[in-house]
């Protein structure tokens, strides 16, 4: 008799719980709905005001037995789940998203691909300081395999009394050069009206670390037809790294890679901390070729090659290197950069890897 009853108030029970479902089913789809509203209001998708406003109504009609407490609980839990639903859906919608699009970005400079699995490694001097020791770096890296150069023009210093770099007889000297050894070439622009001219001198345009959050700059960088690296901001989280890269497609241009190149942290061992775990979320996240900046990120050649090593490991499309005939006399990142020896030897250990 006894356990009869049990049954029929389990079974009630039972019941209970697919109503509930559909009824939280039905909820979730709304919630969706107002999402979509909110997209296209451009506001906010947490409503703390709203939430406090339902919850006390929730309270006003409780009659037990849970008590006020117990029901605030538990619908702050379904408000949370909404919200998550709604940025999750927000997520997903983005250009760069993994969702939206499952084949991976290509970006093709010439002879070399990047972001079909097979890594590349971009090296060359931090800043452009003379024809000759761009020469001397292109040639090296020409007779060592590499097909891609970096080369800073205009220079984002720290302190405006460091040198600025030579702007735009910077990228006429990596054009020339580049054209003599048939390399392709990337160089940092931080400011929208050198885009235009920047895509006659050089392949590719990097938005450096500085200028990540400079939106006008992105803009500028969305509606260019030229390929873009972004580097990632020095205090910027993954998202905020993504919806950077998001203004650059939102524009139309497609053609874009994203770079890690190091967070600040408290640690002190290294210039910033490489943050590993950004190559596979980004990998996961976006369809954009992810690669890592071993020279910026640890600030310490003795550790290049093993952080390569942990880069591709991890599924990085390439690796970034600066390199400088006489590093020691560097008009900036003396410390950093590899001599042209230093750099065979690094490159000759990340090829021996098995990674690259
Ligand atoms: C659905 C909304 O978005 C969020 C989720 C809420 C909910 O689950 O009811 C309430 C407020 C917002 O934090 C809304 O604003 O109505």
């Amino acid at each position: 008799m006894h356990v009869m009853r049990l049954d029929e108030l389990r079974g009630r029970i039972d019941e209970i719980n697919l109503e509930l479902l559909s009824l939280l089913t039905e909820r979730a789809q709304t919630v969706q709905e107002i999402a979509s509203e909110k997209e296209k209001q451009g506001v906010p998708k947490f409503d703390p005001l709203r939430e406090k406003k339902m919850l006390e109504d929730l309270v006003a009609r409780n009659t037990g037995p849970f008590t006020d407490e117990t029901i605030r609980q538990l619908f702050k839990q379904i408000f949370q789940a909404s919200l998550s639903l709604q940025l999750i859906d927000h997520k997903q919608q983005l250009l760069v998203s993994r969702s939206k699009q499952k084949a991976n970005t290509v970006i093709q400079l010439g002879s070399t691909v990047i972001g079909t699995g097979k890594p590349v490694m971009i090296a060359g001097p931090c800043s452009v300081e003379s024809y000759e020791q761009v020469r001397t770096v292109a040639a090296a890296l020409k007779a060592a395999g590499v097909t891609v150069m970096r080369g800073g023009a205009f220079k984002p210093r720290t302190s405006p009394y460091d040198f600025q770099g030579l702007g735009l007889e910077g990228l006429q000297i990596l054009k020339e050069v580049a054209d003599e050894f048939g390399l392709r070439t990337i160089s940092e622009i931080v400011d929208p009206s050198h885009i235009e001219i920047a895509d006659q001198y050089i392949d590719v345009i990097q938005i450096g670390a500085r200028n990540m959050h400079n939106f006008e700059l992105l803009k500028a960088a969305g509606d260019a037809p030229i390929p873009i690296l972004l580097k990632r901001g020095l205090s910027a989280t993954i998202d905020e790294f993504i919806h950077a890269a998001e203004y650059i497609l939102s524009r139309g241009n497609t053609q874009v890679m994203l770079i890690e190149r190091g967070i600040r942290t408290y640690e002190k061992a290294t210039r910033n901390t490489l943050d590993i775990s950004a190559v596979p979320i980004l990998k996961q996240e976006t369809h954009l070729p992810v690669l890592v900046d071993v020279t910026h990120s640890t600030g310490r050649k003795d550790i290049f090659a093993p952080c390569a090593k942990a880069a591709l490991a991890a599924g990085a499309d390439g690796i970034m290197v600066e390199v400088h005939p006489t590093p020691a006399t560097a008009l900036s990142d003396a410390a950093q950069q590899l001599t042209i020896d230093e750099f065979n030897t690094f490159f000759e250990v990340i090829r021996q890897s098995g990674l690259f």
